[in-house]
């Protein structure tokens, strides 16, 4: 089986809506989901965008600090999702390993973190993505693409059209991709994604 974009967001407001199960508690089932998945590595980079892939990064990266891991988290743009906006709130607690990545002077932190860090979490664009993949986005993915030496992708590789798999622009490569719930119709036979993990979200389906 494989999920529209359309029909995961719709699993997602029943489960809110219905079931009266708040976004953090679904952020917080899949982060530990991954966190369960992905912990035997020692030290992490994790690249966030600004919605609720993000969102997953950051509490991912409480996980992986509480279990004493290294872990550098990178946030680009101005974070958006008030379940992002919280776990970064809970985040600033525990670690100032936080940094922005706007600008391209940004880049020289993150490629020393990315060689140095055994692995590299992408959590730049889940299946909110929805046009093409320019300028500083651009340049992270590729840096993360060249530098990285293992790449664990959060969802979907950021840059997957999640309907289509068509690529908008460029694409992380993933060696590994945790997809939440089910995977998505992009997806399928789609090589970008690597070893594909599904992730327990806590919901009924449609
Ligand atoms: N029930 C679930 O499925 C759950 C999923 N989770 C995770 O959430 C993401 C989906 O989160 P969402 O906030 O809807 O979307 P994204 O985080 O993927 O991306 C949205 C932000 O990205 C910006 N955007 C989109 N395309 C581009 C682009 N080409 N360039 C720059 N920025 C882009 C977008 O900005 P706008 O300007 O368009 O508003 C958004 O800010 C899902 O994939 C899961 O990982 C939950 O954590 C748990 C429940
Ligand atoms: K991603």
């Amino acid at each position: 089986m494989s999920l529209l974009r359309e029909e995961m967001f719709e699993i997602d407001r029943r489960a809110t809506e219905i079931h009266k199960i708040r976004p953090i508690l679904l952020m917080e089932n899949v982060a530990l989901g991954i966190f369960n998945e992905i912990n035997k590595y020692d030290s992490y980079t994790i690249v966030c965008g600004n919605g609720n892939n993000g969102g997953d990064g950051v509490a991912l990266a409480r996980h992986l600090l509480i279990d004493k891991r290294d872990v550098d988290i990178f946030i680009m743009g101005e974070p958006q999702s008030e379940e992002l906006i919280e776990n970064l709130e809970i985040l600033r607690t525990f670690t100032n390993n936080i940094y922005k990545l706007n600008e391209e002077e940004d880049l020289v932190k993150l490629v020393d973190s990315l060689e140095v860090n055994e692995v590299t979490v992408d959590c730049i664009f889940g299946i909110g993505l929805c046009r093409d993949v320019r300028g500083i986005f651009e340049k992270v993915i590729e840096e993360i693409n060249r530098h990285s030496n293992y790449i664990i992708s959060i969802d979907i590789p950021s840059g997957v059209e999640a309907n289509t798999g068509e690529v908008l622009n460029t694409s992380v490569i993933a060696n590994e991709t945790m997809t939440v719930y089910e995977i998505k119709k992009g997806m399928v036979d789609n090589e970008l994604c690597g070893k594909v993990t599904t992730i327990y979200l806590g919901v009924p389906g449609l």
